[in-house]
């Protein structure tokens, strides 16, 4: 543990930083060390996104100081030995791996016959870090799914001559169980050679097992900085300004059995693992999730639903889709919040197909102040924290008058109060009789369902409820071997 007579490797001094009238950053003091783990958590829009984009050297503070390394202002390159893998991704979607990996190290490869390197530097790191990945560095990143971007991602970021210093901006929020393992053995490896690292997440547990020390973000500041050792989850969630919500999960006796007597609001026909038929059915007001780890066919089941009936699936035509890739296919970027938030609802508002601007706008205030989406109603959308425009897809669709509604993997970044709030009105808008189909990567998540299905290889591994819905259930139907494939 660091001494208070050690030389930090960054020195943040009180930073303030604005974007029109909002104060991103309000101050912030704080010490970054070589060698450790510093994890940062804040509530969406406290701040940091910002100040990592500070000390990769992407935007300038309006006062105050930051040294990294001895160097106070960085060149335009940002300061040496600094790297960020970014929360929404900064990779060219049209490019290849390859290519993505020589332009963020052009400065140290070779200018020409650089295709071969680029290429080995790619695999390689990717291997270290992920050793069951399956992209090659050939790959297109608009090709690959979601978790695999953010794992070129990391890997970019790491890919360097000289890695003094690596930011991690919210990494693990489209990955799932074991890659995040795999991150984070990477990340002790590299904090034992002696590299500082800085880790932004919501995800306290992760936080509290691979930090050494946790700085609290609150309104653009610092407000508190602890040894993980010496805290709980608990402890950061008070610090970061929350109450305690009690979140109810569903008990397995109270919990609704699918037993028929309601309409059904959504089938669609599936296998079991072991190829016999069966179907996913979700019964009107129900909470159905759609567990097992990334990738074995939940978001094939939602894209079905949300495609509409047809063949053997049935759905109700009235239905809303939250997508989990917000930056490819969920918010309109070049409109505010307001639009963003009511374009599914106008229809639903007007009279006479006449629009109705006041009950658009008091629908719009009603769903800014119940998730606290920061920067309001009129901020251009692409001005919010990523956790802010994720409440806004999430709003819009809940804002609809659908019935159904479909949520891929809809909490990636929104802070664990706002979550709070989710789950309950998720319950709640069930209760008023929609239903809801979500898909999460967080099995923990699952717990607030009536009843989970786990997939396995675009399969039924099998169907839980109520308090049979747990972290290890889903796991152990995850990868327990099917009767065909044993036999
Ligand atoms: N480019 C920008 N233009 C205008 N406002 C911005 C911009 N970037 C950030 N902000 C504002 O600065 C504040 C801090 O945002 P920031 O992204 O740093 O928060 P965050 O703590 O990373 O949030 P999250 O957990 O949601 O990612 C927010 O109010 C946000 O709306």
């Amino acid at each position: 543990m660091n001494s208070k007579d050690d030389v930090p490797l960054a020195r943040i001094q009180s930073a303030v930083k604005t974007y029109g009238p909002t104060r991103a950053l309000s101050g912030v003091t704080l010490d970054i060390y070589a060698g450790e783990v510093l994890g940062i958590v804040g509530h969406n829009g406290a701040g940091k996104s910002t100040l990592m984009r500070v000390l990769s050297g992407l935007e300038a503070i309006d006062s105050g100081s930051v040294t990294i390394g001895g160097i106070s202002s960085p060149p335009h390159t940002g300061y040496p030995g600094v790297r960020m893998a970014y929360q929404e991704g900064s990779l060219a979607p049209e490019l290849s791996v390859k290519e993505n990996i020589y332009i963020s190290s052009a400065a140290w490869m070779p200018r020409w016959r650089w295709h071969r390197p680029a290429a080995e530097h790619a695999a390689a790191r990717l291997a270290e870090i992920f050793p069951d990945h399956s992209i090659r560095p050939a790959d297109f990143v608009d090709d690959l799914p979601l978790a695999d971007r953010q794992r070129v991602e990391i890997a970019r970021a790491t890919i360097t001559d000289d890695l003094r210093l690596l930011i991690l901006d919210e990494p693990t929020e489209s990955l799932s169980g074991s890659a995040v393992d795999q991150l984070y053995d990477y990340v002790r490896k590299l904090r034992a050679g002696g590299t500082g690292i800085i880790l932004v997440s919501h995800r306290l547990t992760e936080i509290l097992s691979v930090c050494d020390r946790v700085a609290v973000m609150k309104d653009g500041a610092v407000v508190s900085v602890y040894r993980a050792a010496d805290v709980s989850e608990r402890d950061l969630f008070m610090a970061m300004g929350g109450e305690v919500v009690v979140t109810e999960t569903v008990d397995a006796a109270a919990a609704p059995a699918a037993d028929g007597s309601r309409p059904v609001a959504a089938r669609i026909p599936m296998t079991t693992v072991d190829a016999e038929p069966a179907e996913i059915i979700a019964y009107k007001g129900e909470v159905i999730g759609l567990a097992g780890i990334a990738g074995q066919g939940q978001e094939q089941v939602l894209d079905r639903l949300w495609r509409g009936s047809g063949g053997d699936v049935k759905v109700s035509a009235r239905r809303a889709y939250v997508p989990g890739d917000r930056q490819r296919s969920g918010i309109l970027p070049l409109w505010d919040v307001a639009a963003n938030l009511s374009i599914t609802a106008i229809p639903g508002l007007a009279r006479h197909g006449i629009r109705r601007i006041d009950r658009e706008a008091s629908l719009v205030s009603k769903w800014v102040d119940l998730l606290n989406v920061r920067g309001g109603a009129r901020a251009p959308i692409t001005g919010l924290s990523g956790g802010n425009q994720q409440k806004v897809i999430v709003a819009r669709a809940f804002a609809s008058d659908a019935e159904v509604i479909l949520l891929d993997d809809p909490f990636r970044g929104v802070d664990i109060h706002t979550k709070a709030e989710l789950y309950q009105l998720i319950r709640k808008e069930a209760d008023k009789g929609r239903t809801i189909l979500w898909y999460s990567s967080e099995n923990s998540e699952m717990q607030h369902c009536d009843r989970a299905y786990v997939l396995r290889a675009n399969r039924i591994a099998g169907e839980l409820r109520g308090a049979q819905i747990s972290d290890e259930r889903i796991i152990s139907l995850s990868f327990i071997e099917s009767k065909e494939t044993a036999a």
